[in-house]
């Protein structure tokens, strides 16, 4: 477990275990983890992966039908690539007895995770009884209006939460919102968040898919590989919004490639 966020100062009250999906990789960390049992938490974690990979891919395909994608599991293989980089995350926030109604509205609780983006494609997260987890208001954001703006998400250990990442808002040309969130402490009981993160190979580069870049709506990001936004993420806080790093000019540069104007 660790109690900060990055290498980039970021703190909070949890504690996490991060866990890359590959088999070999989590193999490795089970041999440290459950010293008796490695074999055990390796299959525990790896059926749970699989799982959540293929709800992940549901997901992208029905957006990728949405979308009108020529291929609609465009989405979908590049999380599905061998290569891949996702992970999963176990959040574990130990309960604040101290401050119960910090959770409500300007409670001004602790920070159990920071505002921030998931920068992947896709998060899927399963959580516990416990709330504390807020969004903002994708409107809100801009209209600088305090703590109001934030709304909690209800916990409902038997549903998932679905997150669209950075990576997704980049390739569907901004049509899908990354939204931002942050976990407030300050429940009585501890809360238990596991999600996992699917990502594209390092190498894959994200670029808006062609269907979403017309003469109304130009490129709004160029061209980058995930391993570079990943370098870019890591020299920044979490809260920062990176993809605005990748904006383009108002030049019009992505109508340029898509169909041959300005
Ligand atoms: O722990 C949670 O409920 C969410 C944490 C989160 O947003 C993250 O790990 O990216
Ligand atoms: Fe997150």
């Amino acid at each position: 477990g660790s109690r900060s966020i990055g290498s980039n100062g970021d703190v909070g009250e949890l504690e996490y275990l991060i866990l890359h999906t590959h088999p070999d990789s989590v193999a490795r960390k089970a041999n440290a983890i459950d010293t008796n049992h490695p074999h055990r938490f390796s299959q525990v974690v790896n059926d749970y992966v699989e799982a959540v990979r293929q709800l992940a891919c549901q997901v992208l395909d029905l957006l990728g039908e949405g979308l009108g994608l020529r291929d609609p599991t465009s989405l979908s293989s590049l999380i599905t690539a061998t290569d891949n980089d996702s992970l999963v995350r176990i959040n574990h926030y130990p309960p604040h007895p101290s401050c119960a109604s910090a959770t409500k509205p300007g409670g001004g609780g602790a920070v159990g995770f920071g505002e921030h983006t998931d920068p992947q494609i896709l998060s899927v997260l399963r959580a516990n009884d416990v709330g504390g987890l807020q969004v903002l208001l994708p409107d809100a954001a801009a209209a600088a209006d305090g703590d109001g703006a934030w709304v909690p998400v209800a916990p409902d250990p038997s549903a998932f939460f679905i997150n669209v990442g950075d990576l997704l808002q980049a390739l569907t040309n901004g049509r899908l919102v990354s939204v931002r969130h942050r976990v407030v402490a300050g429940a009585g009981k501890p809360r238990l968040a596991t999600i996992y993160f699917a990502a594209p190979p390092l190498h894959a580069t994200i670029s808006a898919l062609p269907e979403t870049v017309t003469a109304g709506a130009p490129r709004l990001y160029r061209p980058f590989t995930w391993a570079e936004y990943k370098k870019t993420m890591y020299t920044l806080r979490l809260s920062h919004n990176r993809l605005v790093l990748f904006h383009v000019g108002d030049g019009g540069a992505g109508i340029e490639d898509h169909d041959g104007q300005e």
